[in-house]
């Protein structure tokens, strides 16, 4: 252990009411939308690689053409409130809007950028009428915010001269009052998601993160905020050079899951094409389906984190039918097994091949998200010796119970119903607790 002064704040996982609904929720939506979103991942009519949020260096647009996006920022089937009713209908409990991406361009009238939604045609809050709509929808918001700024004079990806330093620091304090102007004008926020730290210039004045979550405790000591906002004095990210957790959870899944349970609290955000945020109007490569995306929910879920899908509405301001469909399949699932979701955490079984264990935190079930049918009709179950299966239903078919039967000496098999529609099944299981149901320990990370 080294001594630190801008390491980990705090150690070990949060117990306060926030966090605990931020366990609880397990499930959201982000949200990309900039002035990217206008370009569609096309420029000058032609199909741009790469992620479609960076489409002003993949296309090597110039500052002035970017900038001109903004005259074209009218959004005129914008509606946040059925934005909001999508992401209710899909299920999630949470938000994450990008407030302002590596672009600069703000969602919010900002008092420190004229970059931002009131010098557009379009010329409203956003980010006000988002975050209404959504709390009216009982979801909790969050921001994300990009330390990289490149609209902002003053943003540097390195610091090796005086004036780099000079602008740098300048660039700091701008950040701090634009972060300060979004928790004071929108107090609903409930956390910040922060990306692009990389940058030499972050990870060089690491306390500049450490200020950043000073002010943001200041504010309001409930609010939530990820690992990688973090760097400390040693240049060292997400984990401090003396190995502990900077933040509220691991902010390092990005596009991945983990194979097995991390210690800490963390969160995945995905998207649906392979690698687009923002809006793409032509996506290419594999299209996760409704069914993949309820699988990487379960395993999320049965390895105590969150997972975040990704939606990147149009330049006119509406969301994409792909979105909507996916919304409505995804809704659909989490209206009859949401329960397996909600509030719910990783259950002391052996992990099976049919799929994922999840246990609610008080309802004493334990649930099986099975995702991959036995070709053998038979879905195995390995209880600590001594326990038993008091009573196994189908989720939506409560009245039809399972009849699990004994096969060795604590392992039971539950005859697999039929799968119709293409979509992962849950089992509820009530057990009798052996001499200790709590005996399997989960593999070390
Ligand atoms: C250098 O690799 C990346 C990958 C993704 C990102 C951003 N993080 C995601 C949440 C999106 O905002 C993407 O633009 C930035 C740099």
């Amino acid at each position: 252990q080294i001594p630190l002064k801008y390491g980990a704040s705090r150690e070990g996982k949060r117990t306060d009411a926030a966090m605990q609904r931020w366990r609880e929720n397990r499930f959201g939506q982000f949200i990309h939308f900039g002035l990217y979103s206008l370009a569609g991942g096309h420029w000058n009519g032609k199909y741009v690689e790469g992620a479609a949020e960076w489409i002003k260096g993949n296309a090597r647009i110039s500052d002035e053409d970017y900038e001109a996006l903004t005259r074209q920022f009218v959004l005129p089937e914008f509606d946040a409130r059925e934005w909001a009713r999508i992401a209710k209908e899909m299920g999630v409990k949470y938000s994450v809007i990008t407030t302002k991406h590596h672009e600069g361009f703000c969602l919010w009238p900002s008092e420190y950028t004229d970059y931002d939604v009131s010098r557009t045609p379009f010329g409203r809050d956003l980010l006000k009428e988002y975050v209404d709509a959504y709390t009216q929808e009982g979801i909790d918001v969050y921001f994300y915010y990009s330390i990289i700024d490149w609209n902002h004079p003053d943003w540097r990806s390195r610091v090796e001269t005086v004036e780099d330093s000079l602008a740098f620091f300048r660039y700091c304090d701008f950040m701090n009052k634009q972060i300060t102007e979004l928790m004071t004008r929108y107090p609903e926020v409930k956390g910040f998601w922060f990306d692009g730290t990389w940058d030499k210039s972050v990870v060089k004045f690491g306390k500049i993160t450490w200020d950043i979550e000073q002010l943001m405790h200041r504010l309001n000591p409930g609010i939530i905020c990820g690992s990688r906002l973090r760097v400390d004095e040693k240049g060292a990210r997400h984990f401090d050079t003396n190995g502990k957790l900077m933040g509220d959870y691991e902010q390092g899944w990005e596009r991945s899951l983990p194979e097995k349970a991390p210690q800490n609290d963390w969160e995945c955000v995905m998207t649906i094409p392979e690698n687009q945020w923002g809006y793409q109007a032509d996506w290419r490569g594999h299209i996760k389906s409704a069914t993949e995306i309820i699988e990487m929910l379960a395993a999320a879920t049965s390895m105590n984190g969150n997972f975040v899908l990704n939606f990147g509405p149009k330049g006119d301001g509406s969301l994409r039918e792909e979105e909507k469909q996916m919304a409505r399949k995804v809704g659909k699932w989490m209206q009859l097994n949401g329960e397996a979701i909600y509030g719910c955490v990783q259950a002391p079984l052996k992990p099976q091949k049919w799929g994922y264990y999840t246990r609610h935190r008080d309802n004493g079930f334990v649930y099986m998200v099975v995702c991959y049918q036995p070709v053998s009709g038979m879905l195995k179950v390995v209880l600590p010796t001594g326990s038993v299966i008091e009573n196994c239903v189908v989720l939506g078919k409560e009245g039809m119970e399972l009849k699990p039967e004994k096969s060795t000496k604590n392992e039971f098999v539950i005859p697999a119903p039929e799968v119709k529609d293409g979509f992962p099944y849950v089992i509820r299981l009530k057990l009798k607790e052996g001499d200790s149901v709590g005996n399997y320990v989960a593999p070390k990370v």
